[in-house]
């Protein structure tokens, strides 16, 4: 969700104003992936480098995120009507306290949902994300490993003992599907440390616009977009 602070320059408005503008793009996004049939949406919500901005932006940003997942599981939101699961992943741990339980709040209150899931992810990085998964797939192997090193015999057989699935399931993201597509507005084309695991064979799409300009069209040309090189995905899923 690339590009608030440059609209609230743009607009002539407040840096958290172009933040919440930016939510409100997301409650809209979230409405027009439901119509369109999108069972799976994950936003970059806040990444561990942004921890690094000046701390009252950090702190404006907290406070904002707080008040709107606040809204987000109120009785009659759009996430209740529309039957919606909301997941928080990251190094979640990284959070303030209120911030945190806010958070698992949500992800409490929207368990029973079961007709799409949001995942936001919040103080999230990919390499965090994987190097985290290694070191968890790697104590859930203790004994083996060290069997093997009491063994002596210097021929470790890590790669039977740690494969792909087990790093897969001790990832932040772990029960999503890969994406199809990621989009990153703002006219950027980098990933920023954002789902490098599991976009091996996802299609990047990064419309000029920003994202609180985001609009149901850019959605729609995101789909054809997907759709025009969905057989390249396929064959490349097929061969991987
Ligand atoms: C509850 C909930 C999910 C809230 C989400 C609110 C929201 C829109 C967060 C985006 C935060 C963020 C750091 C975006 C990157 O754009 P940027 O600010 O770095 O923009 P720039 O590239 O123009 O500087």
């Amino acid at each position: 969700m690339d590009g608030n602070r440059r609209y609230a320059k743009k607009k002539n408005l407040l840096e958290k104003d172009g933040y919440r503008a930016g939510f409100s793009v997301l409650i809209n996004v979230l409405r027009y992936c439901y119509e369109l049939g999108m069972k799976q949406i994950t936003v970059y919500a806040f990444s561990i480098d942004n921890f690094k901005r000046r701390p009252e932006e950090v702190q404006s940003l907290m406070e904002l995120m707080q008040e709107k997942i606040d809204e987000l599981i109120a009785e009659e939101s759009i996430v209740n009507r529309l039957g919606i699961r909301i997941y928080f992943r990251g190094n979640l741990k990284l959070l303030s306290e209120p911030v945190r339980s806010s958070v698992e709040m949500a992800m409490a209150k929207t368990a029973g949902n079961s007709k799409a899931v949001l995942s936001v992810c919040v103080a999230y990085t990919s390499t965090d994300e994987i190097a985290r998964a290694v070191q968890e797939s790697c104590e859930e192997k203790q004994d083996e490993i060290r069997e093997q090193d009491a063994s002596n015999t210097g021929n470790y057989a890590l790669e039977q003992l740690i494969g792909v699935a087990d790093i897969d399931r001790h990832m932040y993201m772990a029960g999503v599907p890969d994406p199809d597509v990621i989009i990153r507005t703002s006219g950027g084309t980098r990933l920023s440390n954002f789902l490098l695991w599991q976009s091996a064979h996802c299609l990047l799409y990064s419309p000029r616009a920003l994202w609180p300009e985001i609009s149901f069209w850019h959605l729609v040309l995101a789909i054809i977009y997907f759709q025009r090189n969905y057989f390249y995905v396929k064959e490349k899923k097929k061969q991987a």
